[in-house]
């Protein structure tokens, strides 16, 4: 039987640190070391919470469905590590050693220029669109879930809560209200549950309004979501006012000294009509075009 690369044998995985939570489970630093001399490679364990709301079928559906994605600008699958006889498993990635992207830009805030955050942007467009020939909804598109490979290289990650649209619809409508936040989400997800590649890209909207404000806490979505809603937030519940606020066609205000034309891709992807959004081609053609300028 020839080797089988994607099976990591548990008493060669080696931890070393916590990278963080994820959706359904943690995601620790490791280096799978089988010749035990410390030459082996870095990789990003995700161990499967036991029933911490997550089961073993749902985590083997993430697991299969990261195992067929093949494209650059997607965090790598590299495969998986049985423990308790078959009994609990994890996913073993890529290891991406420059981290998050909300983190990434805000520490390298003083010297990211626009021309390299337009780079990023279109990356995580191609990417996107990978996906979109997959007939995959990511449904949690945020910087927090972007890694920097390196200085010039971005992954989309975090398949925890990636839908497959059935084959007759181009949406997936949620039985109950998701555990997605609020503020990244589009209107039809607030009011019917309804996700789709055109709730990704409102998503993608978002994550250029992160950037373009590089990450910076104090005005990311949730902040200036909840500033305009006020302190009275009564009854109605948060995602009511928020698709109230977004149906009278409030939006995320301009981050400061951003470029007009990236606000106004921002505003494309925040179109109500979600058939009136554009498409992740046409982003990344527009991005090119934005990068091309920008010389
Ligand atoms: C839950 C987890 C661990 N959180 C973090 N991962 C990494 C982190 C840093 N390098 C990584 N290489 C691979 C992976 Cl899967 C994660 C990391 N760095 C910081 C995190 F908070 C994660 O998965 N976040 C989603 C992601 F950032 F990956 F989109």
């Amino acid at each position: 039987v020839p080797h089988d690369q994607t099976l990591f044998e548990e008493r060669h995985l080696c931890y070393i640190s916590p990278l963080g939570k994820g959706n359904f489970g943690c995601v620790e630093l490791c280096r799978y070391d089988p010749l035990g001399d410390n030459t082996g490679e870095l990789v990003a364990v995700k161990k499967l919470q036991p029933n911490k709301g997550s089961n073993l079928e749902d985590f083997q559906k993430e697991v299969k469905m990261l195992s067929v994605l093949h494209c650059d600008y997607i965090v790598k699958y590299r495969g998986v590590c049985y423990s308790m006889g078959r009994l609990s498993m994890s996913l073993v990635m890529e290891y991406l050693p420059y981290g998050s992207l909300n983190g990434y830009v805000w520490t390298n805030r003083h010297n990211i220029t626009t021309r390299r955050m337009l780079l990023f942007s279109s990356q995580i467009c191609k990417g996107m669109e990978y996906l979109q020939m997959q007939r995959y909804v990511h449904r949690d598109l945020a910087a927090r879930n972007i890694l920097v490979a390196n200085e010039s290289l971005v992954k989309i990650a975090d398949f925890g809560l990636t839908k497959v649209l059935p084959f007759d619809k181009e949406y997936y409508r949620l039985s109950q209200p998701g555990q997605s936040p609020l503020f990244w989400l589009a209107p039809e997800c607030l009011n019917e549950n309804k996700f789709s590649h055109k709730s990704d890209v409102w998503s993608f909207g978002i994550v250029l309004h992160e950037l373009f404000s590089y990450c910076d806490n104090s005005v990311n979505p949730k902040r200036l979501c909840l500033q305009e809603i006020g302190q009275n937030v009564q009854g109605t519940s948060l995602s009511m006012h928020l698709a109230n606020m977004l149906a009278s066609n409030w939006r995320l205000p301009a981050p400061p000294n951003c470029p007009l034309q990236v606000y106004s891709l921002m505003k494309d992807c925040w179109t109500y009509d979600f058939d009136k959004r554009p498409s992740f081609s046409d982003l990344s053609k527009k991005v090119e075009n934005m990068i091309q300028d920008d010389r």
